[in-house]
C-alpha cells in the first residue's frame, strides 16, 4: 500500500464537469488496475476551462473546441499533470505542438438520441416544434430530416439541457447516448437515431488521453490500457475532420468502425440550415486509417466548394 505522502504514479488532469470526472475516475481506474496500484496512487488534478466559465453562448461563436482543452493543454506543458481525459468530440484536430493522442478507452455507443415528452421520434414531432441543441451538426442535420421544425441554441451541461425539456423551454433535444449512460440517465432516452441516418460527430463517445510527445514514461504507463480499435476509428475520423479544416463552424459528422484488419469510414458535410448535404465512404485496411480519412475530407471539401465553408 503505497503510504500517503508519497508521490503519485501518475497525475490526470481534467475539466470538472460530471462527465469530465466520470471520464477521469475511470481512466484512473483502468491505470491502478493495469499497473497492480492502489487507485490513490494515480493522482486526478481538477482544472477550470474557460468552455466551463462561458456557459451563455454556443461554443462556435465564443472560439471552439480549444475553451475545453486549453488550460489543460497548459498544464501538460507546466508539468502540472502528465495526462489530460478528454472527451474525443471536444478535442481539436491538430494539437498544439509537442503534444499526442496517446491513447483511448474503448468507445461507448456513439448514438445520438432524441429526448421529449411531447413524441416518441423526430419524424412524429407536430411541425414548428422547437429543437434546442448547442451543435450545429445536430441542427443541421434537424433541419435537413424536418424543415419545418425550430432548432434553437441551448449550452449548459447535460443536466441543464434535460431540465429545459422538462420544464418545456424546448419541445425536444439531441444528445449524445454516450454521455447520458456515463452519467447515469440513459433512461431519459426517448428514442435513438439510427447512425446511418443520422451520422455522429467525429469522436463521439470516444475518451481521448493527451500527454507529452517526449514523455516516454507516461506513454508507457498508458499503453496497456489503450484501446486500438477505438484509436484507430477516431484517426480515421479526425484525419477526415483535418482535411476538411474542421472549425466548429461547419456541421461535420463521421464515423468509422473497425473489423479486423478492415476500416470503414462514413462522413458528411451539411449546410446549417440543413438545405445543402455531401456525404461520402471510404474503406481500407487499418494502417491506412489516417490516408483514407484525409482523403474522404478532402473528396468533401472539393465537392462543397468554398462557400461551404466560408
Ligand atoms: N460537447 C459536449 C460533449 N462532449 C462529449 C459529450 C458526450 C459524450 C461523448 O460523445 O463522448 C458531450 C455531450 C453531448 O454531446 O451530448
Amino acid at each position: 500500500m503505497a503510504q500517503s505522502s508519497s508521490p503519485p504514479l501518475v497525475r490526470i488532469g481534467t475539466r470538472g464537469s460530471p462527465l469530465a470526472l466520470w471520464q477521469a475516475h475511470e481512466t484512473q481506474k483502468r491505470l491502478a488496475a493495469a499497473h497492480g496500484v492502489p487507485l490513490e496512487a494515480i493522482a486526478v488534478v481538477v482544472i477550470k476551462t474557460t468552455g466551463d466559465i462561458i456557459q451563455d453562448r454556443p461554443l462556435s461563436e465564443v472560439g471552439g473546441k480549444g475553451l475545453f482543452t486549453k488550460e489543460l493543454e497548459q498544464a501538460l506543458y507546466d508539468g502540472a499533470i502528465d495526462l489530460a481525459v478528454h472527451s474525443c468530440k471536444d478535442m481539436e484536430t491538430a494539437l498544439p505542438p509537442g503534444l499526442v493522442l496517446t491513447a483511448c478507452l474503448p468507445r461507448e455507443d456513439v448514438r445520438d438520441a432524441f429526448i421529449c415528452k411531447k413524441a416518441t421520434t423526430l419524424a412524429e414531432l407536430p411541425a414548428g416544434a422547437v429543437v434546442g441543441t448547442a451543435s450545429l451538426r445536430r441542427g443541421a442535420m434537424v433541419k435537413r430530416l424536418r424543415p419545418d421544425i425550430e432548432v434553437v441554441s441551448i449550452r449548459g451541461n447535460v443536466d441543464t439541457r434535460l431540465r429545459k425539456v422538462d420544464t418545456g423551454e424546448v419541445d425536444a433535444t439531441l444528445l449524445a447516448l454516450a454521455g447520458l449512460k456515463r452519467l447515469g440517465l440513459a433512461d431519459k432516452v426517448t428514442s435513438l437515431f439510427d447512425p446511418a441516418q443520422f451520422l455522429p460527430a467525429v469522436g463521439q463517445g470516444a475518451v481521448a488521453i493527451e500527454c507529452r510527445e517526449d514523455d516516454a514514461r507516461t506513454r508507457e504507463l498508458l499503453a496497456p490500457i489503450d484501446h486500438p480499435v477505438t484509436r484507430i476509428a477516431i484517426t480515421a475520423e479526425r484525419a477526415f475532420l483535418g482535411a476538411l479544416d474542421g472549425s466548429c463552424r461547419t456541421p461535420i459528422a463521421g464515423h468509422a468502425t473497425v473489423t479486423g484488419d478492415r476500416v470503414s469510414l462514413r462522413g458528411l458535410i451539411v449546410k446549417t440550415d440543413g438545405s445543402v448535404a455531401h456525404e461520402t465512404g471510404r474503406e481500407g485496411t487499418v494502417a491506412e486509417a489516417a490516408a483514407l480519412g484525409a482523403d474522404a475530407g478532402r473528396e468533401l471539401k472539393e465537392r462543397g466548394g468554398p462557400d461551404f465553408f466560408a
